[in-house]
């Protein structure tokens, strides 16, 4: 398979990258940060989430932020929406895209949305076709696509199955996630190779938590497959509420700086971007979890 030649990324650092920060962060700098990364040129970018405040208080400004984003064309504005309460929700701030999210282990499943893979499948139908009937796109994210924090490693049948049922009720393009970056590049592949039953190839996105340091090599494995579109997030913040002790997403600096390297497009200024992972890093009170923004800004410093 001939490695894409442009790729679509999706900064998830405002939504997963600061869902699970203990301190405050005030809507305005959310708010602020997306602007800085569609000014550095990201063209999709996932806002917040439409949950309940009690389990993400940090989602709770979610209405706030999306009303306070200036938006730019040739922008797509994604949330979260696990149920039709989130849904409606997340309708009056017209988003471009929901996402439904579902795991391929049962006790994630639990843990993350108080409901079995069955059960979130019910959950999820009605809002899909709600969004599809409202014209909005839907993607739908697949934790522990590897490994889960409860279960241990995870089957590629498992991923296939959830794959099958996010297919059947219209999802129009998924998530492969390894939600606690255990995953190395063998066995992310047979995660997509395991989608790619019901999704093909354009259809799939990856999305790989960087815990043990092995999410560059996952991008490029799923690359090497033909994937071409990525989540990642800036300075890579984040982890996930529901799996304790993953570390955040892949940096987004990180992932441009591997693409530009390979001559790989991606549309994006990863200057611009570094100065968006230093306001947030900077706001946040510690350094970027990117490595690519750690050397030059050091090199910057001279
Ligand atoms: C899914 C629920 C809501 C089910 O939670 P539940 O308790 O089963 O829901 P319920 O329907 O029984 O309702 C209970 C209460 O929640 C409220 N409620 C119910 N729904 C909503 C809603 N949409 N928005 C706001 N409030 C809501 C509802 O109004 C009620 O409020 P009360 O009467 O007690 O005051 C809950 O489990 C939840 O919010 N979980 C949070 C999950 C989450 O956000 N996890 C992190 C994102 S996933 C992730 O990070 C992984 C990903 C996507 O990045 C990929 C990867 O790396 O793996």
């Amino acid at each position: 398979m001939p490695i894409p030649q442009r790729v679509q990324l999706i900064d998830v650092g405002p939504r997963d990258g600061l869902q699970n920060e203990k301190q405050p962060v005030p809507a305005a700098v959310k708010i602020e940060l997306v602007h800085r990364l569609q000014a550095a040129g990201l063209t999709e970018i996932e806002i917040t989430s439409f949950v309940s405040p009690k389990w993400v208080p940090q989602m709770a400004d979610n209405g706030e932020v999306m009303a306070g984003i200036q938006r730019q064309s040739g922008v797509r504005y994604s949330v979260l929406t696990p149920n039709l309460q989130g849904f409606e929700a997340a309708l009056q701030t017209r988003p471009d895209e929901i996402v439904v999210f579902g795991a391929a282990s049962e006790a994630f499943s639990l843990k993350n949305i108080n409901c079995s893979i069955a059960e979130s499948i019910e959950r999820f139908a009605p809002v899909v076709q709600a969004a599809l009937a409202a014209g909005i796109a839907v993607r739908g994210a697949m934790s522990c696509t590897v490994g889960c924090p409860y279960e241990g490693d995870v089957a590629p049948e498992r991923v296939a199955y959830l794959a099958g049922l996010m297919k059947q009720i219209g999802v129009q393009r998924v998530d492969v996630a390894d939600t606690i970056g255990v995953g190395t590049p063998l066995k992310v592949q047979k995660a997509i190779q395991a989608t790619q039953q019901h999704f093909g190839v354009d259809h799939i996105c990856g999305h790989f938590h960087d815990t043990y340091g092995q999410a560059l090599s996952n991008t490029l494995a799923a690359l090497q497959m033909g994937v071409w579109n990525f989540q990642s997030s800036v300075a890579g913040l984040g982890g996930c509420p529901y799996a304790k002790g993953a570390t955040g997403n892949v940096a987004t600096e990180d992932v441009v700086y591997l693409l530009h390297g390979m001559g790989i497009e991606t549309g994006i200024d990863l200057d611009k971007l570094i100065d968006a992972g230093a306001f947030i890093s900077d706001f946040l009170g510690r350094p970027s979890g990117s490595r690519v923004a750690k050397a030059i800004l050091n090199k910057r410093a001279g």
